[in-house]
């Protein structure tokens, strides 16, 4: 029998960080190795079951990744983009599983991952949940079905108030979907910010509108809009927990593979559809 995989949660306090953390508790096959927050938050110190709301776990949450990851097996990763890049240089360093869901980074930064995997094994995904996923299928699909003369592509999105990144990593990756059904590149022909007198829709184009506010997890829609009806592809995310189970399923997965740069599609053995 394999030994119980030794993870350890960076961004321990944060909402993933906390859904993580409840998750690979109870989950098996898995076991909490350390909780990481960044230098001078509040959580420094203390147990991190307690800022998870299961009681004492006997883990104390440090600001020392480097000594975090030495013994474990990998890392959960749901932070900031700059925190992430560092993470990733010290989980290829350690040559440990890096799944990062991170959001907001740049294309520099995802050099940057892709680099780390050469040594580390690394999945990345702007949404780690199985709807998404397969919602991505669907959606390639349908743009690869619809022609571009006929049919317009909009990727709507809501999220909760303390979201920083727009528009959100999900419907980036809904976005590329799109574009790849079509055989496009979607930075050459997304419209990220309409205003004032825009003129009419540019055909082909793949349109972005964002929403913040109160607690929404993360909703989503592909709207598909031809003559005379629509077409709309959704998902509701209603717990943060899906992408808490995604997440730790990516780390079992990565396990056992070789150094490299993967999707959630791999882990869910979508990547051909
Ligand atoms: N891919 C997905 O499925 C998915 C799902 C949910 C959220 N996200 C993304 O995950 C990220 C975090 O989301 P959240 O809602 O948990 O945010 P959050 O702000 O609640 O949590 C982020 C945590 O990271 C910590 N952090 C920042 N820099 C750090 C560092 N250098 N070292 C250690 N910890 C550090 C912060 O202190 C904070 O506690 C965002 O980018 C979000 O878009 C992705
Ligand atoms: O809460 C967030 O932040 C989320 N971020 C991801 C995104 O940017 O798509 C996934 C949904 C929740």
């Amino acid at each position: 029998m394999t030994d119980a995989m030794k993870l350890v949660v960076v961004g321990a306090s944060g909402r993933m960080g906390q859904a993580l953390i409840r998750i690979i508790h109870e989950a098996e096959g898995t076991v909490l190795h350390a909780a990481v927050e960044r230098p001078g938050a509040a959580a420094i110190g203390r147990d991190a079951g307690e800022i998870a709301g299961l009681g004492p776990i006997g883990i104390t949450v440090t600001d020392d990744p480097l000594a975090a990851f030495l013994a474990a097996d990998g890392v959960i990763d749901f932070t900031a983009p700059a925190a992430s890049v560092e993470f990733a240089a010290l989980a290829a360093q350690a040559r440990i599983v890096h799944v990062i869901g991170t959001t907001g980074c740049s294309p520099d930064d995802e050099a940057k991952f892709e680099a780390a995997g050469r040594h580390a094994r690394v999945v990345k995904s702007g949404n780690m949940s199985l709807g998404v996923n397969l919602l991505s299928v669907l959606v390639k699909q349908a743009a690869k079905a619809l022609d571009a003369a006929g049919w317009d592509i909009e990727v709507l999105e809501m999220h909760h108030k303390h979201k920083v990144d727009a528009p959100s990593g999900t419907a980036l990756l809904l976005g590329d979907a799109a574009a790849a059904g079509r055989g496009i590149d979607l930075a050459d022909h997304s419209v990220r910010v309409r205003d004032g007198h825009t003129g009419p829709r540019e055909q082909g184009s793949i349109g972005f509108a964002t929403l913040r506010g109160g607690s929404v997890v993360g909703d989503h829609s592909v709207v598909l809009a031809g003559e005379g009806e629509l077409i709309t592809l959704s998902h509701n995310a209603l717990d943060r927990t899906i992408f808490a189970r995604g997440a730790l399923k990516a780390a079992l997965w990565a396990r056992d593979r070789k150094p490299g740069y993967y999707s959630m599609l791999d882990v869910l053995g979508l990547s051909s559809s």
